[in-house]
């Protein structure tokens, strides 16, 4: 699956950096803001703008559309400009701003993406500021003060949605309108506008107001998601007359794309990972996930595997967001591993690696986060771990958010259809056989040319292996007679018991209130429970009812015996178990083969899970994964049959244990096997008579428990009555 690119940067580009830097430093010295022989009058033509360009920013050559986006604005008409991430949207408004006298509006919706812009900017010699409820009451009153001028000596001045629609801040706009002195109104990051998007900010609907009270100035929206739906939406929102739309193609050519299987991989996620990002030496690099507790946990295993990391969530103080965020800016630390909230704004030009531990929710989302890797045009990854646990647990979120919604009508059945298909398209461009950026651009309604790819994704480069591990992860299903959509999509009400965050994905942005704009609370978490048209007609309360129910039902199942209100994330679920068993049997098989051995498959893995289980289940999964883990390093390496065997074969009892009692005492390996004699002899798995005792579920355990507290103990009859209950389960 590994594709063999090297991040080496080629010679061309290394000069054409170098270039950068001397145009760079020039610039710096010198600092006037119009090159010579510019004037401060208008320009509109390729010379004089290509002249502002390199003078300001360094640059050789306009990019893509990004001329005709600029003569287009600066001739006062609107334009809708469609660039993929990274693809330079940014210099569409800030030459404008250069050309003319006068200002330049940008919104923006968050706090983070204006600051790092503002401070680029003015690094450059330009006069950009920004208005945000973070800024000290004496600096708003500095750009307040230079707007009521009338005259501004600004030239870019960045917004949040809010204070635009504030009718005292119109006023002083429309004064500087009147003046001829507003130039363009610029809408980064456009499809927040769009309850279709996955970026819904209902602040951003505020917007559709500009047109009317300021008709004469041009509207140019920005943005980098293509869906058509959303691109309608967006410039009707607005209101835009008669606009361009420059669509570039969304393919990012530069990045190479892949999915590994976590049910297939040799060792647990986290090494997997780890192994990886080593073997890449010391690049930057971004890992999503989709719970902090995930963050934190992997942040600390890379840590200690030797590569410089921090955790980034919304449940970190703003403080120490800011501070990961400028050690990881300045190559500080190598790789942030981070939820959502570490999202749009995020420029840093050379991400190499931008992995998804878990797999996102839409491919709106998966491209914008994926997109942050390789903003310098050079050679970049994603990766996405793709485990069918994650696909039902998102399954289960996107359908439980909505799922007393479809009960109420029509518009909540489309929010569940919505995000479900939206989904979809994700579990298909990780179990689809062919080209994923075919896939990615086609959901974006491009056509694309059976040669666009050139190998640079792991289907088309290594077809063969793509196809081999879409076998083994339907026998690691034990379905090869159905698609594995619907083997993941079906089955994810089953494991409800698992799921420990909901909607947790978006949660990330609503909590993370110093990232965003100045919204007010309410409007985003409302954005944030659901990204549809049909979000913004459910009432708020509504919605946190939902979830709140889903969650309740969560502690209740999960947790019926413990305090409420807590759950144990690190709680191993009988659909994990089962899957880990299923892992184990490839292994044994390979195992199997090549140590010409006779292994009764099940049972074998059976007992090996088993082992896992009872030394690591009670201290939680990441420990269970890495025994597990080194239980298939141990079977594809081993050498010796007899090891083999006798690992496979079981010791004496010692004690009377029933396997559920040991998930309330801590046991060790010993007893383990102790207990397995205990409980009906059926420890062996070579003795294919014999059926393993039941191991239940915490909570089985738990509930059972309280319903028998009263009764006489009887280990021996309990683990026979759980053990008939297998069988009947198995049969
Ligand atoms: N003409 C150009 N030549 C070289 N580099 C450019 C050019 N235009 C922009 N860039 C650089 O490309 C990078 C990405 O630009 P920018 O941040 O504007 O992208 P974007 O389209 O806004 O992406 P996103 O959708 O992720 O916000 C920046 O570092 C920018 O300086
Ligand atoms: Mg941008």
């Amino acid at each position: 699956m590994v594709g063999g690119m090297s991040f080496h940067r080629r010679r061309d580009s290394f000069q054409y950096q170098i270039f950068h830097v001397l145009w760079f430093r020039k610039c710096e010295m010198k600092k006037p803001l119009v090159p010579p022989g510019a004037g401060n009058k208008e320009v509109t033509g390729r010379e004089a703008l290509l002249k502002l360009l390199r003078w300001h920013f360094g640059y050789a050559e306009f990019r893509g559309k990004q001329l005709e986006a600029i003569q287009t604005v600066m001739s006062g008409r609107d334009c809708f400009c469609l660039m993929p991430t990274g693809g330079g949207k940014s210099l569409c408004y800030q030459i404008p701003a250069l050309a003319k006298t006068g200002i330049v509006l940008v919104v923006s919706p968050l706090i983070a993406l204006m600051e790092n812009q503002v401070a680029a900017l003015k690094e450059k010699g330009i006069a950009a500021e920004y208005l945000s409820s973070t800024m000290t009451a004496q600096a708003k009153n500095k750009v307040h003060e230079d707007l009521a001028t009338g005259k501004p000596s600004l030239r870019l001045l960045y917004v949040t949605p809010e204070l635009l629609a504030m009718p005292g801040f119109l006023t002083k706009l429309t004064k500087i309108s009147d003046k001829g002195l507003l130039n363009l109104i610029a809408i980064d990051e456009a499809h927040c506008i769009s309850s279709w998007g996955h970026d819904f900010r209902p602040s951003y609907r505020k917007l559709s107001s500009l047109r009317d009270r300021l008709p004469n100035v041009p509207i140019l929206a920005l943005t980098a998601t293509a869906a058509p739906k959303v691109q309608r939406d967006v410039m009707d929102s607005l209101n835009l007359r008669n606009p361009l739309v420059l669509q570039s193609s969304f393919n990012r050519p530069n990045i190479y794309y892949e999915v590994r299987f976590k049910d297939l991989l040799e060792h647990d996620t986290y090494t997997d990972l780890s192994n990886l990002l080593i073997s890449y030496g010391d690049v930057c690099a971004i890992v999503y996930c989709l719970e902090r507790t995930t963050c934190e946990e992997l942040s600390i295993h890379l840590s200690k595997s030797g590569i410089s990391s921090a955790a980034y969530h919304a449940g970190l103080n703003s403080k120490l967001r800011t501070s990961v965020l400028d050690d990881w800016i300045s190559s500080k630390i190598q790789v942030v591993v981070a939820t959502v909230a570490f999202g749009m704004g995020i420029d840093r030009k050379d991400v190499r690696v931008v992995c998804h531990i878990n797999i996102p929710k839409s491919m709106e989302g998966f491209y914008q986060e994926s997109g942050r890797a390789g903003r310098d045009q050079l050679p970049a990854r994603s990766i996405l771990y793709y485990g069918t646990e994650d696909c039902k647990k998102m399954k289960y979120i996107l359908s439980n958010a909505s799922s007393k919604g479809k009960k109420g009508g029509s518009s909540e059945d489309r929010l569940s259809e919505k995000s479900l298909s939206d989904f979809k398209l994700m579990v298909e461009y990780c179990e689809a056989s062919g080209c994923r950026r075919k896939l990615i651009l086609e959901c974006f309604g491009e056509k694309v040319s059976p040669y666009l790819c050139r190998k640079s994704c792991d289907a088309c480069k290594h077809p063969d292996m793509v196809a081999k591990y879409l076998g083994e992860l339907a026998i690691f299903r034990g379905n090869q007679k159905y698609g594995l959509f619907s083997v993941c999509m079906s089955s994810s009400t089953k494991t409800v018991n698992s799921y420990s965050e909901f909607g947790n994905r978006d949660d990330e942005v609503s909590d993370s209130e110093d990232d965003i704009s100045d919204s007010d609370d309410g409007d985003e978490v409302e954005k944030c429970l659901a990204n549809s048209k049909v979000s913004s007609i459910m009432g708020l309360n509504q919605k946190l009812d939902i979830l709140q129910q889903a969650e309740e039902k969560y502690y209740r199942k999960q947790d019926s015996g413990k305090q409420a209100g807590k759950a144990d994330k690190n709680v191993i679920s009988e659909a994990l178990r089962e899957s880990i068993k299923q892992r184990l049997r490839i292994a044994l098989q390979e195992t199997q083969l090549r140590l010409n051995l006779m292994l009764d498959l099940e049972l074998s893995a059976n007992y090996l899970e088993n082992e896992c289980y009872r030394k690591y289940g009670k201290a939680g999964k990441s420990f269970y994964y890495s025994q597990v883990g080194s239980t298939v390093r141990w079977l594809s390496s081993t050498e010796k049959a007899s090891d083999v065997e006798n690992r496979l074969s079981i010791g004496t009892p010692v004690n009377n244990t029933c396997p559920a009692e040991s998930l309330a005492a801590p046991t060790d390996h010993k007893s383990t096997k102790t207990e397995f004699q205990t409980c009906g002899d059926a420890a062996s798995p070579n003795n294919a008579a014999q059926k393993l005792p039941p191991i239940p579920s915490f909570s089985e355990y738990v509930n059972k428990k309280m319903t028998k507290s009263h009764q006489p103990r009887d280990d021996v009859s309990n683990c026979e009555g759980a053990d008939v209950k297998k069988k009947a389960r198995l049969t």
